[in-house]
């Protein structure tokens, strides 16, 4: 599994405002949409294309197109559903599929309890949404369903990570075809509720909730 945490001023500027506990619902909404278009960048960065020509009102150029099939980008509800329009703004000709995950806070194990993917995933690129990898355990079980469906690679985009999350990560999907994780921060640790420190709290209550 390879992560990459995306080093730039703008990506730690926006992080830095998503984090801050004055931050209201409206402007956080905002500055997910913000920051995942910015770690869309380099997430797509062997995003599959094929060579073409197009005429100019001067002479023919060659260029690249996104090949076909089309990506498929997978946010996981709640939270991941925050970084949908920052991703299709990137990708707006990529195919949508949806899982619906949410973690018991009690034993910190992910149940899912909705799948709406393509019937066909076999050989595509896909994109999983997802603000917070904490433990580790949705994302683990959301690519491993990807990819038990065929998929051919999986780029997980989150905000921000946690080392005992990617630890388990490059455990749990030692078996299977190129992960990649690319994040706005590698932070310090969980703490005691499975929460990331410092984190950002709760960020399907933080986009959603009414704190
Ligand atoms: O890495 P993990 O330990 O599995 O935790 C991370 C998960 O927890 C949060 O979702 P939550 O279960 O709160 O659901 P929500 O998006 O509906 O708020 C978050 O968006 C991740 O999906
Ligand atoms: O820090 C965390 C961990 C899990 N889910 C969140 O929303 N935040
Ligand atoms: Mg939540």
């Amino acid at each position: 599994m390879k992560t990459l945490v995306v080093d730039h001023p703008l990506v730690a500027h926006k992080l830095t405002a998503l984090r801050d506990e004055r931050t209201d619902s409206p402007t956080f909404r905002r500055l997910a949409d913000e920051l995942v278009t910015l770690l869309a960048y380099e997430a797509t960065r062997d995003v599959r294309v094929v060579e073409t020509t197009v005429n100019t009102p001067v002479a023919p150029a060659d260029g690249v197109r996104l090949a076909r099939p089309a990506p498929l980008v997978v946010p996981i509800l709640r939270a991941g559903l925050g970084m949908l329009d920052g991703m299709t703004r990137l990708l707006p000709t990529a195919e949508v599929g949806f899982l619906g995950m949410i973690r018991d806070e009690g034993t910190l194990k992910a149940q899912t309890y909705a799948t709406r993917l393509p019937e066909d995933i076999s050989g595509r690129q896909c994109y999983v949404l997802d603000p917070m990898l904490a433990t580790g355990g949705t994302l683990a079980a959301a690519i491993r369903l990807l990819f038990e469906r065929g998929a051919e690679d999986v780029t997980a985009i989150c905000l921000l990570a946690a080392p005992e999350g990617l630890a388990y990560m490059e455990k749990a999907l030692a078996d299977f075809a190129p992960v990649r994780v690319v994040t706005a921060s590698l932070d310090e640790r969980l703490n005691e509720n499975g929460y990331i420190v410092p984190g950002l709290g709760d960020a399907g209550d933080r986009l959603y909730g009414s704190v």
